[in-house]
């Protein structure tokens, strides 16, 4: 059982309520200047990952009061409970195990007093022997050629991790063309299958429920595309493959079980991409490599485990956002990588994120009465910088901001990546120091503006600055640093929805547009106007239906 302590409560958040009137009165720039110690202080070298926390609106009191907090709330039990495999998803009654799917270590995980690791161990076996023979050419379609192209059909948990994963080792690809369909519009799979020829394409059907409604329209429509293309039903063997939690739905679908890569109910969907759902990743980039990304997390998991909380990356990237979120009232958290291979990674965690920590009910069943998971947002500097910069510099909100980015680049084309790290380096000063209206006015008559023209512009040149940012620098993109931001970010996850005291791994709040959909889809078969619904819901249907 988690602990269910309203964190407000705490002695830690009384203190911390105080020392916020102190701290919202002193700027960045100043505490850099009284603290010649500061980025000793307030950074960790993780292995090749430098995380810098310093530009943060903090000093040691706020950090020890974070950690005090997060002492309060137990969060060291949260810990041992979920590595423990204690069912801590306790609405659905299940463990949280993501971390079994990457314990490189192999030492014992118990579920209901069973080891899990052999299972675990055993598919991922079974993942590197398939994607070997089809890398190789081993594997052949239904009239004797090689696969080319592999096609993941998934939504959700079971899509945004490889999406996400391939596009960022995009560089260690290997020879298979990936794509992905997740959408249940046709237009997703009808413009991929235009792309891919049904004698050279394997379909991985990948979903842990095997009943996602989105999923398996398209996993039909592409059956029947790959049967109308001349292949026989016994054929479907060569060219799909399941990745689920559901053999008896596999089998009926006509998946050889064979072609099932199995994982457990203790996987959450947002968690899975180390499960069977990264199938499609061992064989973009190869076993070798997806085991890499795995070893990368579990070296995060080992930190978070093991480390002091002032010396743990995910507990003070949780923490801070707390601070935030319920100090500052900040209601989004941007993650903004200067990296083009990771042009994907926001969007993963809005689902990681968002999907777990969009809550309002607490542990023990009460609405709360505090903000919790925040808004999660982004795309990749520099293309940001010329979108939405502006109103992180200069509007009226405050955003904290995450700085990713690699000091190697896997294309070291010219002068590009010293021109994009200089934008990374630029954009966290500024963000913090601002410009003051002295600076400006000396700026302006520096340029030769007269003195009415320096009065009528300068408000507007005036950035506050005082804008908190982390910077995470990574040596190098490669599928072990990957595996290791990963885990960083979803035990960031799990640590504010323990403060929060919130279920972190259910996601109730999907059904209901689920189950109304499914109310509604029946009135769609005729053209009879339908009066069952809200005059707005009645007015669209109608609409539709005489329009289509
Ligand atoms: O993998 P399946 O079962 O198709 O689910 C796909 C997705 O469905 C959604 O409704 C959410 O619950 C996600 O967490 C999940 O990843």
């Amino acid at each position: 059982m988690l602990p269910t302590i309203n964190f407000t409560k705490t002695e830690a958040y009384k203190y911390l309520a105080d020392h916020f009137i102190a701290i919202n009165q002193q700027s960045i720039k100043d505490l850099f200047t009284e603290d010649t110690e500061r980025f000793a202080k307030f950074s960790i070298l993780f292995e090749d990952i430098l995380f810098d926390f310093s530009k943060n609106r903090i000093n040691d009191t706020t950090m020890a009061l974070l950690v005090q907090l997060a002492r309060e709330c137990k969060l060291d039990e949260a810990i041992k409970a979920m590595y423990s495999g204690e069912k801590i998803n306790q609405t659905e009654d299940r463990p949280v195990l993501h971390i079994a799917l990457r314990n490189q270590s192999n030492e014992p995980i118990l579920v209901d007093g069973q080891d899990v690791m052999p299972e675990v161990n055993a598919v991922l076996a079974k993942m590197e022997k398939f994607s070997h023979s089809i890398i190789s050419g081993e594997w052949k379609g239904y009239t004797g050629k090689a696969i080319t192209d592999i096609v993941n059909i998934g939504i959700g948990g079971s899509d945004l991790g490889p999406v996400m994963v391939t596009e960022a080792l995009k560089a260690y690809k290997i020879r298979l063309n990936l794509h992905f369909v997740s959408n249940v519009d046709g237009t997703h799979l009808a413009e991929t299958l235009k792309a891919v020829n049904p004698e050279t394409t394997l379909f991985l059907v990948a979903s842990k429920t095997f009943t996602t409604q989105e999923t398996m329209t398209n996993a039909n429509s592409a059956r029947d595309w790959f049967l109308d293309s001349g292949a026989k039903k016994e054929d479907i063997a060569k060219h799909f493959a399941a990745l689920s939690t559901n053999a008896k739905d596999v089998a009926a679908f006509g998946i050889d079980t064979e072609n099932m890569f199995e994982f457990w109910d203790w996987v959450g969907g947002r968690y899975s991409l180390w499960s069977a759902i990264g199938l499609s990743i061992c064989l973009g980039i190869g076993y070798d490599h997806f085991k890499q990304l795995l070893a990368g997390a579990h070296a995060t998991d080992q930190h978070f485990k093991n480390t002091p909380f002032e010396q743990n990356v995910p507990v003070i990237l949780g923490l801070l956002g707390v601070w935030y979120i319920n100090f500052f009232n900040a209601e989004t958290q941007a993650i903004l990588p200067y990296d083009q291979y990771l042009h994907r990674f926001a969007a993963y965690f809005q689902q990681g994120d968002m999907e777990s920590n969009g809550k309002h009910v607490d542990r023990n069943g009460n609405a709360v009465d505090y903000e919790t998971g925040p808004v999660i947002w982004g795309e990749p500097g520099t293309n940001g910088q010329h979108a939405f910069y502006q109103l992180i510099h200069q509007g009226t909100r405050l955003i904290p901001c995450d700085f990713i980015a690699p000091a190697q680049s896997l294309n070291p084309l010219g002068n590009h990546h010293p021109i994009l790290l200089s934008n990374f380096f630029a954009q966290t000063e500024a963000l913090m120091n601002g410009k003051s209206e002295e600076e400006v006015i000396a700026e302006l008559k520096k340029a030769g503006k007269s003195e009415a023209e320096i009065a009528k512009l300068a408000p507007f040149k005036v950035f506050d600055g005082n804008r908190p940012t982390n910077s995470i620098l990574l040596k190098k993109v490669t599928p072990y640093s990957l595996g290791s931001l990963i885990a960083l970010y979803e035990h960031k996850i799990f640590v504010q929805g323990i403060i929060w005291n919130i279920f972190s791994f259910d996601q109730w709040g999907v059904e209901l547009g689920k189950q109304l959909a499914q109310k509604i889809q029946p009135e769609l078969v005729d053209d009879k106007p339908v009066s069952s619904h809200d005059s707005s819901t009645n007015g669209l249907i109608n609409q539709y239906k005489s329009w289509r």
